[in-house]
């Protein structure tokens, strides 16, 4: 008898096994989907992980109900990349599975499919002589038909969708309908594309200059004897050109490129620029499009004309590539690679590095700001290192210079948000014709309201944070669970109408650079304002037309944008970057920071930045000023081996769960005693995570700090026989618990 290995899209650490039906033997195979019955009388689509003739141990086996493909739709790659994701990041396989397919490929009963987009066509009837007859009276028809048949005799197609043909001929369907129901035209259904596919490219790469000629060529050598690669190259030193000649090599061996990018944000330039070189061979798969247009590029790429190039985030680690070459990660220092919600909780840069393996493939992480780990693991040889110092063009890197806010307070000169000096600069820029930027990593009005008397402060019901005002909207919102209350006008402590928000998020923000420079148009980018499909597009190229000439936004508008004209940035509060507890807070401060400034002075000249703070004598803007990253790098590696963390150590988080605070305690301290028994003072906690509270669940959190000589598989194991033994506890049965393998902070 045959059996299936399958995977099930559950949160189900294991595959099960089902019995492969007689006349289904010839047909399935490894990565074919099957749809079985699970449970109650319901019905999943899984994916065959391996066929074998073991009979499974005291179990009952029921059968495949029926096969979905004719063609293995995940491919052994994909396979063992999730394999690995299911075991390094601690996470149930079935969980990858759902995160890898898009959800029509993947249906729970079995209406739900994939449906294909169909659109109404035109064509002509040539079978139709005696047209004068038929048109008879009507003028307007006769005309149409006329301009029907010169339009397909210039476009050349047989047929032509209606609402081209209304479109370009200006006649109304009530003309075409008379028309259709004298058989002169027919219309027909015809399957169309969600995806634009026609893109052509406009221009060749361009050429490299001297600096970059000489990075591609290092590249390809490390290359030779690594499998990964660290372009350290500074803001707007053409890494960008870089890859696209990387791409180029790639193409002309024939195999595939991933090009990872952190954020549609960045995509929206970037893949201008790629479809202007690369044309249709190029794919889009980002955060924004929809179901559907997921579907189709899967398909694409299982076609025998698959994209070539993929550009897109996270997730499209997980499309089916054939002949990896490639796979470029860019900003690799971006913390938003990383997987939050829900689980798998992987890490996009670590887990390309692994798909790139699986294929013998090479991976380029490229950045200004390498994260800490990457700068490491380039610095003590374990990947190649190649250094791009200058500009395009040897434009000067940005002056930087701080505004001190406390002592500018202290003296009374600080009176709106921005500081006098920032002003003036701003007034100069405009003067002569140039943007701003300025940056503020706060959304909303105020991140919070206060009560002036009594000190009260408005929080979420649900969950342990105060409520952020948005006063467009006229509404409180909790940023943690999204609910949204009516904003109070009396405090209902002291009961005064003395509520006031504390506080300045981009919204405010806003609000006074529009008061301060009436003249200038000014927009704003964040979550709120990008929430529609083109949102993020419109603003980009508003801002890139000068349109606008001063741009608000948080860290969204930070990294990889390239406009021209922006000779000034401006960071207004800096402090709010660096006071988290978090032990990547300056870490993640520093690039952020350094990203923002890349903005400014990237064509002609240099460009000049702004940073406030109240606390100007913290070390971090000594190397900021200088553009020292070597520097501020090992400072923050003497502090991470000081307190035991990456790269020295391994981190991993266990979260505890439930709405019972002393279950969630009790529960997470029996776990950490198992843990100790072996692990001893790598274990740290239970504690009470900075916010403890989250839709009403009370939170604990275990923190491993793990020595780097520990294996992998067996703390993994060791971790997962604990589980088990925690499961066996009545009382523990039902608490939420995950891990976060290498958190982010
Ligand atoms: N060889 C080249 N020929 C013509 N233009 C170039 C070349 N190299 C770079 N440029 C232009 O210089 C600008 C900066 O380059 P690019 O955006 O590639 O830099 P980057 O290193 O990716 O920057 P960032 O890290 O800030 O995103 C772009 O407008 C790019 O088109
Ligand atoms: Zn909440």
């Amino acid at each position: 008898m045959l059996f299936a290995d399958v995977i099930l899209p559950l949160p189900l650490a294991e595959s099960f096994t089902y019995v492969v039906p007689a006349e289904m033997q010839e047909k399935i195979g490894t990565g074919f989907r099957v749809v079985v019955p699970f449970g109650k009388r319901k019905y999943y689509t899984a994916v065959v992980l391996r066929l074998h003739h073991k009979p499974p141990k005291g179990v009952e086996i029921k059968e495949i109900h029926s096969l979905t493909d004719s063609h293995p739709v995940v491919n052994e790659h994909q396979i063992r990349l999730w394999e690995w994701i299911s075991f390094y990041y601690l996470s149930p396989l079935g969980d990858v599975y759902k995160a890898a397919l898009p959800s029509m490929m993947k249906p729970q009963d079995l209406e739900e499919r994939y449906r294909s987009r169909t659109e109404t066509y035109i064509r002509l009837n040539t079978g139709i002589h005696d047209i004068d007859r038929l048109t008879g009276r009507s003028k307007k028809q006769a005309e149409l038909y006329q301009a029907l048949r010169q339009l397909f005799l210039e476009e050349g197609r047989e047929g032509i969708p209606k609402k081209e043909i209304t479109a370009k001929t200006g006649y109304s369907n009530t003309v075409l309908k008379g028309l259709t129901e004298k058989n002169i035209v027919i219309q027909y259904p015809e399957e169309v594309s969600r995806i634009d596919t026609h893109f052509v490219s406009s221009r060749k790469a361009f050429n490299l200059n001297d600096h970059q000629q000489k990075a591609l060529e290092e590249i390809n050598r490390s290359f030779e004897e690594k499998n990964v690669c660290l372009l350290h190259g500074v803001t707007s030193s053409g890494k960008t050109e870089i890859y696209i000649h990387l791409i180029e090599e790639q193409l002309n061996q024939g195999k595939q490129t991933l090009y990872l990018v952190p954020e549609i944000a960045l995509t929206t330039q970037l893949t201008s620029r790629l479809q202007a070189v690369f044309g249709d061979k190029l794919g889009i798969y980002h955060s924004k499009i929809n179901d559907n247009e997921r579907t189709e590029i899967w398909q694409k790429m299982l076609s025998d004309s698959p994209y070539e190039i993929v550009i897109g985030v996270r997730s499209s680690l997980f499309v089916p590539f054939r002949q990896l070459g490639l796979v470029i990660v860019d900003e690799e220092h971006e913390t938003s690679y990383k997987q939050q919600e829900p689980a798998p909780r992987y890490h996009a840069r670590d887990t390309a590095i692994v798909l790139a393996q699986t294929f013998g493939a090479k991976t380029l992480l490229g950045s200004a700001t390498p994260s800490i780990e990457t700068y490491y693991n380039a610095k003590t040889g374990k990947y190649g290192l190649v250094t791009l110092e200058k500009r395009f063009e040897n434009i000067e890197l940005p002056r930087i210079t701080l505004e001190n806010t406390r002592e500018l307070r202290r003296t009374k000169k600080m009176k709106t948000l921005l500081a006098p000096g920032l002003i003036e600069k701003i007034n100069t820029a405009l003067g002569s014709g140039e943007q701003v930027i300025l940056f503020r990593n706060r959304r909303g009005f105020a991140p919070m309201l206060e009560c002036k008397l009594c000190g009260w402060i408005p929080k979420c019901n649900h969950c342990d944070v105060s409520l952020t005002y948005h006063k467009n909207r006229g509404e409180l919102k909790c940023h943690y669970c999204n609910k949204t209350y009516k904003p109070v006008g009396e405090c209902p402590v002291c009961h005064e109408k003395s509520i006031e928000p504390v506080g300045m998020g981009t919204e405010k923000l806003e609000e006074e650079v529009i008061q301060l420079f009436p003249s200038a148009t000014v927009a704003r980018m964040d979550t709120d304002t990008t929430q529609g499909k083109y949102a993020y597009e419109k603003i980009i190229s508003d801002f890139q037309k000068n349109k606008v000439q001063i741009l608000v936004g948080t860290q969204m508008l930070s990294k990889g944008l390239d406009f021209e004209n922006v000779s000034l940035v401006g960071i207004v509060s800096a402090d709010g970057l660096l006071n988290r507890p978090d032990f990547r807070s300056h870490e993640r401060g520093f690039q952020l920071m350094l990203q923002a400034a890349g903005r400014a002075g990237r064509k002609n000249r240099q460009g000049e930045v702004v940073i406030q703070t109240a606390d100007p004598g913290q070390p971090i803007y000594r190397y900021l000023e200088t553009n020292d990253y070597e520097g501020f790098y090992h400072s923050q590696l003497e502090e991470r081996k000081l307190f035991n963390y990456p790269p020295y150590k391994r981190l991993i988080s266990i979260v505890f769960k439930h709405k019972d605070e002393h279950k969630v305690e009790s529960g997470s301290a029996f776990f950490a005693r198992l843990l100790q028994q072996s692990l001893g003072e790598m274990v740290l906690g239970p504690n009470k995570p900075f916010i403890s509270r989250i839709q009403q669940y009370h939170l604990r959190q275990i923190l491993l700090k793990l020595d780097n000589h520990l294996s992998p598989a067996k703390t993994r194991q060791f971790i997962k026989s604990v589980e088990s033994r925690f499961r066996e506890k009545q009382d523990f049965k039902y608490l939420v618990l995950y891990f976060d393998v290498d958190v982010m902070g």
